[in-house]
């Protein structure tokens, strides 16, 4: 076996020189500085602000500027990040304000400073690295201008006449965008989003569409996002609460325009059998206006899905005991004739609960039309082309958690008794907790969308549990209240209790044990979302002796009365991690023209003492078993 692979490897190289130049290669990659990560989450169909986000680097793109051109006033700094940002944009505000000569300077003059930026960018990338960052079109000129901006006097004129000659052909401008692009993928090596990506906001889709288009990217799943992949595996309850929360947020051009749904059917239902209640007007983000009839009709759709969601998982709860939620049967608990519910003992009044197709001695029970428009709803969803695009890249480039460069990396929590040991969930004869559990979870998100056809099979009702189980490391609550939300007055029914992993967080001793859980090492760090950080409240982001840092990056429009600002983005680079705070985005015009930016403030979380260098990391790992095998390749290479 080992002489083979040695046979395979030795095809790769044409001599025993190559092979040396290969390892002087990699083991000169594994002593350059380590690339910067950047850190999103909860990101919740808000694309503009992700996009900004996005293009600023959460600030980095102005520190490489800063350190580019340390004579640069704030002002300046501004002007050129904003070209870096947006470059089309930009550069069409700008033609508007100039007449053709001074446009044609500012464009030579942007483009002689954004070479140098560039150039500054990729002193921490290998060549080859560099080249491919350059887009195609372009990375012949590209290269010979990055080599030539500081030219030497004779080659000035050299390097002014592929300038003159650009702006002749009329390219200059598309150059500009092309660098600007370059210099955004250089500054930030590759991005994770942790978790939550969809609800709520208007476009999941164009964030999910920009992320593929990324060249080094992952996802760890939120339960927002597992509940969207649980539809193409083949569940009408997710497909339910997925409806629910699309009319609750006046969204439903996601479903019909985006994703192509026909939801006809279901309209002309929702209409015949629901009056508009108070408890089901839809939720709009500030500024946006819909007309009566339709914020009527969302009323009215929310209710409708709402009460199918309800049957649906009553329906699952009876066939899955082992999920222990008997407890949230809730339409079992109601006295339909008194307009009651029994809930922990105690008995509540209903307020507007609009039953109109629930048979009060079965009331789990759908009725021949609901079979049948669920049934086609459901093949309408699985036959969107684009949503199928979506959830699968979600699924190849996603998972439960994620052990990179040391960090540990989870959407919402692993759950935890009172007394810090981990909380196991039982299945059969086998109880799951901490890393297992979480790799019995991913393991059964691969199962149900390997077999989209069957809908209720145990890995597709698992994918519910992530959604509403006190197991669910997703979720990380004792219950989901959507029922009491609706209709109970009490608010104190509407509480959901977080698992105690919420308290025992802050202490460092706890996370040291699940980073030994998830074999890492204890140095590590663990990052969350999922739970907004209430900064206006002093919550702090950064816990356990800075062991822990917690990055719902608070985009969800609806939620920043809440938190007080836009949340937080997290930077990992060779100098250690920084947590970026943010403030509410506007729009990309006041980006362009105003030069708003979002970051409010910086917070280092931990600096390090020795710039990390790729050797360090998990690529830079492999980078070394791969010189490892080359050196040994080298010395034997007569003899294999
Ligand atoms: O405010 P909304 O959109 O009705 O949602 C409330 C529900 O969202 C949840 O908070 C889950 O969403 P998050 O993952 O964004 O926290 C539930 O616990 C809660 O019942
Ligand atoms: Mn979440």
């Amino acid at each position: 076996m080992e002489e083979k692979y040695y046979k395979l490897l030795k095809q790769n190289f044409v001599s025993k020189e190559a092979v040396l130049t290969e390892i002087i290669n990699l083991s000169a990659i594994c002593e350059l500085p380590k690339a910067t990560e950047h850190f999103m989450s909860d990101v919740h169909g808000e694309y503009d602000a992700f996009n900004h986000v996005l293009r600023n680097g959460s600030g980095s793109i102005k520190e490489k500027i800063r350190d580019c051109f340390p004579n640069f006033t704030v002002e300046d700094i501004s002007e050129l990040a904003t070209l870096i940002y947006y470059p089309q944009e930009k550069l069409e505000a700008q033609k508007i304000l100039f007449l053709d000569n001074a446009f044609n300077q500012y464009c030579q003059k942007k483009l002689i400073e954004l070479l140098k930026v560039a150039k500054f960018a990729s002193q921490k990338y290998t060549r080859s690295k560099v080249r491919k960052a350059l887009s195609e079109n372009f990375r012949y000129i590209l290269e010979e201008l990055l080599n030539e901006v500081d030219a030497t006097a004779e080659k000035k004129s050299y390097f002014s006449s592929i300038i003159q000659k650009l702006q002749q052909l009329g390219e200059l401008s598309n150059l500009i965008v092309s660098l600007a692009d370059t210099i955004r993928r250089l500054t930030v090596d590759h991005l994770h989003i942790v978790g939550d990506i969809y609800d709520r906001g208007p476009h999941p889709d164009k964030i999910i569409d920009r992320l593929i288009d990324m060249p080094s990217v992952d996802i760890q799943w939120g339960n927002h996002d597992v509940v969207w992949m649980a539809i193409i595996a083949g569940s009408p309850l997710a497909m339910m609460n997925v409806v629910r929360i699309c009319s609750r947020y006046a969204n439903l051009d996601i479903l019909e325009e985006r994703y192509g749904i026909n939801m006809r059917a279901f309209i002309d239902y929702a209409e015949r059998y629901y009056k508009p209640s108070s408890a089901f007007v839809p939720q709009l983000t500030e500024g946006i206006r819909i007309s009566n009839e339709e914020s009527e009709l969302l009323n009215k759709l929310q209710q409708a899905a709402a009460i199918l969601q309800f049957k649906l998982e009553s329906q699952l709860i009876a066939r899955r005991p082992e999920f222990l939620l008997g407890h949230r049967d809730v339409l079992n608990f109601i006295d339909f004739g008194n307009q009651k519910i029994t809930l922990n003992h105690r008995v509540y009044d209903l307020i507007s609960f609009q039953a109109p197709t629930i048979d009060p001695k079965d009331p789990a029970r759908l009725t021949e039309e609901e079979e049948r428009m669920l049934k086609h709803l459901l093949e309408n969803f699985k036959s969107s082309h684009k949503l199928l695009k979506h959830v699968h890249f979600l699924l190849e480039n996603g998972s439960m958690y994620l052990r990179y460069n040391g960090n540990l990396l989870i959407h919402g929590c692993i759950p935890l008794h009172e007394n810090g040991d981990f909380k196991s969930f039982r299945i059969g004869d086998k109880a799951y907790a901490g890393r297992e559990l979480l790799d019995f979870f991913d393991f059964n998100v691969r199962k149900s969308l390997s077999n989209p056809k069957q809908t209720n099979d145990f890995s597709t009702d698992l994918l519910w549990y992530l959604w509403v189980g006190e197991c669910s490391s997703l979720f990380g609550k004792e219950a989901m209240t959507t029922f009491e939300r609706y209709y109970i007055g009490d608010k104190s029914t509407h509480i959901e209790k977080k698992n105690p992993y919420y308290e025992l967080r802050e202490n460092q001793e706890i996370i040291k044990m699940i980073l030994r859980n998830f074999n890492m090492d204890e140095n590590g760090h663990l990052i969350n979302g999922h739970t907004p950080i209430k900064e206006k409240n002093g919550e702090n982001p950064i816990k356990a002796n800075g062991k822990l840092i917690v990055i719902d990056g608070g985009f969800s429009k609806p939620y920043q009365k809440e938190t007080g600002i836009a949340g937080y983005t997290l930077l990992y680079n060779s100098y250690g991690m920084q947590l970026v705070a943010h403030q509410p985005f506007t729009t990309v015009e006041a980006a362009v023209n105003k030069g708003t930016d979002i970051i409010s403030a910086n917070r280092l979380v931990e600096q390090v003492e020795e710039p990390v260098r790729v050797k360090d990391t998990n690529i830079g790992q492999s980078l070394m078993k791969n010189i490892a095998d080359l050196e040994y390749l080298f010395e034997k290479y007569d003899l294999i």
